[in-house]
């Protein structure tokens, strides 16, 4: 373990591929934001290194500088401007949603930034309030360009779920089918940006994601609908979201856009004010990061929340699941066609190329195939007259196994919060995963539940 030159203060966000902390420069005593990837296997991260200095190069007030990257052990420590509002996304958690006068605002500086980015021919992919940043000044902008993006391109990523759909263009759900994508992307998901900072979601929220990845590309683009919308935001939206990527505005044609001539940067400092007034009354618990950095980097009065996953007992109280849904959840033994839904999704990928998507190409694949080998194995059993197996293979219905996929993805749905949501993505992936190579694993678990239910039906009542 080397020394660093940076203080480890709280984990301030936490991504899809780690966590994010406040960092002190023990020299300078400037303050950055360091985001911890852990990578898991070396051989990408000298490319991933080169990116970040080739980054770190770009200058833009509306974009977060980046600083330098190291790597220690199989994590990779890449140094950015701290931005210590953090992100759009963080400031709707405080005031749900923001006014057209405020969005114009944020989608401004954003539109900024990108048309930077693009005239250094560098794609984003991944625009979202969550990756708009926001500093003390109230100034916007753009973060996270690259990092994730470059990720994408290492079989890392490809391995693991990242993220979710729904601000995706559907030229980068189905590549073939456009025939590859280009800076046009960021406009589409600036549109749905937009939807999101004045709802407070963006369209689709509550769908299933991993129907969401098949829909995108084949539905009518989301519009902005309601009165208390202006047609200048309205017709904003609409030009982002053509389906025909050449018929999108770029970044520089859309900061003429009369919706953008609204922004009110004195409005937007108002807001980042009051919200600073807000989170110093009510100060957030720091997050507990998912993966550990050596404990002699952590500043002492940091180092009870770097320890806490070491700790299973530890209790956080925070109720995470939505309860709200149980009910509609309830109202029934899942019907046939909820089966069907599922089955079908899956298999409507099948000629379409998957890249950062909330279920990725592969993880569909190893869910198809591990259900195969699943199948295969039960068959096996059941041809053998193994009067064990609680397995129907010849079922018209789901096998065993996918079941627990199925109700996963309710689950995914009852989860409130970004963090869990990841959180059980994470799982179904590390099961796909463990099935692909162990099949049974999936079954298993629904046989046993479902002996339970057996044995214990009456006791199955809310437990909560
Ligand atoms: N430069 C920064 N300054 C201050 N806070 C930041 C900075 N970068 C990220 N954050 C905080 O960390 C959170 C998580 O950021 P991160 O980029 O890791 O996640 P994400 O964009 O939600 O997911 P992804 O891994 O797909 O990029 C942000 O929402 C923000 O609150």
């Amino acid at each position: 373990m080397s020394e660093v030159k940076y203080k480890f203060g709280e984990c301030i966000g936490k991504g899809n591929f780690g966590d994010v902390f406040k960092a002190t420069d023990k020299t300078t005593k400037k303050v950055y934001a360091i985001k911890v990837i852990n990578l898991d296997c070396s051989e990408d991260m000298g490319s991933l290194i080169q990116e970040i200095r080739f980054l770190s190069l770009f200058r833009s007030p509306f974009i977060t500088r980046y600083c330098e990257a190291f790597i220690d052990d199989i994590q990779m420590y890449v140094v950015m401007e701290y931005c210590g509002r953090g992100s759009c996304s963080d400031l709707l958690r405080v005031v749900k949603r923001m006014s057209e006068t405020l969005a114009a605002f944020v989608i401004r500086e954003t539109l900024k930034g990108l048309h930077y980015l693009h005239t250094q021919q560098k794609v984003h992919r991944d625009i979202k309030a969550a990756n708009i940043l926001v500093t003390d000044n109230a100034e916007v902008k753009v973060g996270d360009f690259g990092v994730s993006g470059e990720i994408t391109d290492t079989h890392i990523k490809r391995k693991t779920f990242v993220g979710t759909p729904f601000w995706m263009a559907p030229e980068i759900i189905a590549r073939k089918k456009y025939g590859g994508y280009d800076e046009r992307v960021d406009i589409w998901s600036t549109g749905i940006t937009t939807i999101e900072l004045v709802r407070g979601v963006p369209p689709l929220l509550d769908q299933d994601p991993m129907k969401m990845v098949f829909q995108i590309p084949k539905c009518e683009p989301p519009i902005l609908k309601g009165d208390k919308y202006s047609r200048y935001i309205k017709l904003f939206v609409k030009d982002c979201l053509k389906m025909e990527p050449k018929d999108r505005p770029t970044a520089q044609s859309l900061l003429r856009h009369p919706f953008i001539m609204n922004a009110l940067f004195v409005e937007f400092a108002k807001l980042v004010e009051s919200v600073k007034r807000h989170q110093t009354r009510n100060p957030k618990t720091p997050k507990v990061p998912r993966y550990k950095i050596p404990l002699d980097w952590v500043n002492e009065d940091d180092l009870i929340h770097h320890q806490k996953h070491d700790n299973p007992n530890w209790d956080d109280k925070r109720i995470e699941w939505d309860f709200e849904t149980l009910k509609s959840l309830r109202q029934g033994p899942i019907g046939k066609q909820d089966y069907i839904d599922v089955k079908s999704s899956i298999g409507n990928g099948s000629n379409m190329q998957i890249d950062t998507v909330g279920v990725t190409l592969v993880a569909l694949n190893s869910l198809r195939g591990a259900m195969a080998k699943a199948a295969a194995v039960n068959n096996n059993i059941n041809s053998h007259n193994d009067k064990t197996s609680l397995v129907e293979p010849k079922s018209p219905r789901l096998c065993t196994g996918e079941v627990l996929y199925f109700c996963l993805q309710r689950v995914y749905l009852r989860a409130k919060s970004k963090e869990t949501k990841r959180t059980v993505l994470e799982l179904i992936n590390v099961l796909l995963q463990y099935e692909d190579s162990n099949p049974g694993l999936s079954a298993a678990i629904v046989e046993e539940i479902l002996k339970f239910g057996k044995q214990n039906g009456s006791s199955l009542e809310d437990t909560r």
